[in-house]
């Protein structure tokens, strides 16, 4: 019986002896790789934050103190520390998610996987622990160099800079990485203030001097800091945080537990807003973790945890066919430029950036910055392409509306993860792009149903100059091409051709195309006359596609989005607004947040089989939901 399973909780933890730190971290680290290499998951990231999370859990008293993570890939330690230590059926249905869960434990917070969020959210804490008198009780924040270039974390410091009475700790997970090395000035200055570990040697070498001398001890300690602060601010530039009034200490070496904490309990003594910068590194401990030159394994899958190799064939991939598809693109469109929000090799980009260096940008996690600059880059006579995930353009919305839209401006939106995702959990499914898209004036839609669409729907974006686009496709292996039997003008016909009536129309989108098939021979097989059609650009709907549903006793729309505002109710309100008598029936993700599980289990879930769909047409009624699909 290890050490680690007697950690049953931070009270536990903070009971252990210093001395024995190291014995429980080289156990936990032990415990990730060989747990997290059999249901893979953010390995690097939480072997880097090891000392990290157990300085927090000793110094601060979860859950009478409050521990915000940002995107909360990294809280795979904090949840072993507070009694969840069966990563069996991580991120897999039933078991542990792979973020905070308020379901799994008390001690956690926040569940939203997009970055830069927490230093809002620990704002917010604060200041309603403030209001209600609680003054006993901490707020800490743990944000990342990476979440710490995205917008929101600015606006969360902007205001707590403001606040000087309020007692927030927030500390800066630095490992010099998102995915790939993090850029902008704010790196380049984090990387100013990394170099000054002398702060760290001097107050240790004191602390060592002062503490054991007798009787002046720990008050002298203090003197001592304060004089090392004095020291620190000659040594380390004034910092871009100490300018914003905001006290600044570190850089602290995040694998050293005593250093770790000294620095938080100083930080938490301390009273008002401080950032604690600590220096850490992602993969901390496990080689190929740390000679992975993309990413330091932010992500793995399955693999062997003696060489990190991969133990799953993952296929060609729709971001594959993307990225292709963009690379040829770009030899042919000297004014196609690429945007990335820090995950240029996930969404695909890294081939056209090998090809064309000049032509690709990283942000940062900005996606907001991303979509406006891409207004400014079609204003100045580009065709950006923005990639990001599904999920992520949630947040640049308004720009997308407002920066692009409104100006009439071609950009294309390529958005991989589009529809569910699964392991990843409600806030990585991106089920709300055709929802958010369909609300947008002027902008044209398209998903792909195959790899060979893709590239079709990518060029003909490129030529919309005058208004958004967006290409969008699901996680995981596209299909095998499925080619169109005929073509009734815009739409694919993909079964039953012919002009005739027919009683029902199936309109597949993207991913789900194949489900689309798949009812429509099933509802032959119960004697009804079928069509089914894919769209291929389904928005605006176009006339085609009107007149297509002319021809139908009632139309079935199914897609991998929200059913609330996806393209089915665009197909309903278009045929409203032509005066179409014809019933609709819509099939997507219902208007909920759904658990992580495999993709296929939640599409079973939700009702989103073949078998689900042509029963509830069959019966008139809704998709039945099977809840324990394999
Ligand atoms: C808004 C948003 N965009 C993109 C992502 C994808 N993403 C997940 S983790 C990550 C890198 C985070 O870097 P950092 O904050 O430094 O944390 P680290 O992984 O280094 O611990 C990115 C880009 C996200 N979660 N949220
Ligand atoms: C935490 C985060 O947002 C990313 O790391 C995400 O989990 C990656 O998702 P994929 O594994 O689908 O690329
Ligand atoms: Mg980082």
């Amino acid at each position: 019986m290890g050490l680690l399973s007697t950690i049953t909780s931070p009270t536990a933890l903070r009971r252990l002896p210093a001395e024995r730190l190291p014995e429980l971290a080289t156990e936990v680290r032990d415990f990730l790789v060989r747990e997290v290499a059999k249901t893979g998951g953010h390995l690097g990231p939480n072997l880097g934050v090891v000392e990290l999370t157990m300085a927090l859990h000793r110094v601060f008293e979860s859950p009478h103190d409050t521990i915000v993570f940002d995107t909360g890939h990294i809280s795979y330690v904090h949840k072993l520390l507070t009694g969840r230590q069966d990563f069996s059926r991580l991120r897999t249905r039933g078991g542990l998610s792979g973020y905070p869960s308020r379901a799994e434990s008390e001690h956690d917070v926040s569940e939203n996987s997009h970055a830069s969020t927490s230093l809002s959210w620990a704002h917010g804490i604060a200041v309603a622990r403030s209001l209600s008198g609680e003054h006993d009780r901490h707020t800490v924040a743990v944000i990342g160099d990476g979440a710490l270039t995205g917008g929101m974390a600015w606006e969360a410091l902007n205001n707590i800079a403001a606040r000087k009475d309020l007692p927030l700790v927030i500390v800066i997970n630095d490992n010099e990485r998102s995915y790939a090395p993090t850029i902008g000035g704010m790196a380049e200055h984090l990387a100013a203030l990394r170099t000054h570990q002398g702060y760290e040697k001097v107050l240790r070498l004191g602390k060592r001097a002062i503490a054991g001398a007798p009787v002046v001890g720990r008050p002298a300690f203090e003197t001592l800091h304060g004089i090392k602060k004095g020291l620190k601010d000659i040594m380390a530039p004034q910092g871009l945080f100490e300018d914003l009034g905001l006290k600044y200490v570190g850089p602290v070496d995040g694998h050293d537990h005593q250093a770790l904490e000294t620095a938080l309990r100083q930080a938490k003594q301390y009273g008002a807003p401080v950032l604690v910068h600590v220096l850490t590194k992602k993969g901390k401990g496990y080689r190929p973790a740390r000679q992975n030159a993309d990413d330091q394994f932010h992500a793995v899958g399955v693999i062997n945890p003696e060489t990190g190799l991969p133990l799953e064939v993952s296929g060609r991939s729709w971001t594959d066919d993307f990225s292709d598809s963009l690379v040829a693109l770009g030899a042919e469109r000297e004014d196609l430029v690429a945007i990335t929000a820090a995950m240029l090799i996930p969404v695909g980009l890294r081939d056209f950036a090998i090809k064309f260096p000049e032509r690709v940008l990283d942000v940062g996690i900005a996606e907001q910055h991303a979509v406006a600059m891409a207004a400014g880059l079609a204003y100045a006579g580009k065709h950006p392409v923005v990639a990001v995930y599904s999920t992520f353009l949630n947040r640049a919305f308004d720009q997308l509306l407002m920066d692009c839209a409104l100006h009439h401006a071609g950009v294309t939106f390529v958005l991989d993860r589009a529809g569910v995702t699964g392991s990843d959990g409600a806030s990585h499914n991106g089920m709300w792009d055709m929802t958010l898209a369909n609300v947008v004036p002027g902008l044209h839609l398209a998903a792909p149903r195959d790899g060979e669409q893709v590239e079709l729907a990518l060029r003909r974006s490129l030529d919309i100059a005058d208004a958004p686009s967006v290409v969008r496709f699901a996680k995981g292996n596209p299909p095998a091409t499925i080619p169109a039997v005929e073509q009734h003008g815009a739409v694919d016909v993909l079964a039953g051709p012919g002009p005739d009536r027919v009683d029902t129309l199936v309109i597949g989108l993207g991913s789900l195309v194949p489900t689309a098939l798949a009812v429509g021979a099933r509802l032959e097989e119960a004697g009804r006359t079928v069509r089914v059609v894919d769209p291929v650009w389904a928005l605006p709907v176009s006339e085609d596609l009107i007149d297509e549903c002319r021809l139908a006793g009632e139309v079935v729309v199914i897609e991998d989005n929200l059913v609330s505002g996806g393209i089915g109710s665009a197909v309903s309100t278009a045929l409203q607004l032509a005066d179409v008598d014809v019933r609709v029936r819509p099939f997507g993700i219902p208007k909920e947040f759904l658990d992580h599980a495999s993709r296929g289990q939640v599409l079973a879930s939700i009702g989103l089989t073949p078998d689900a769909i042509a029963e509830a047409v069959l019966r008139r009624r809704g998709p039945r939901r099977v809840v324990d699909a394999s």
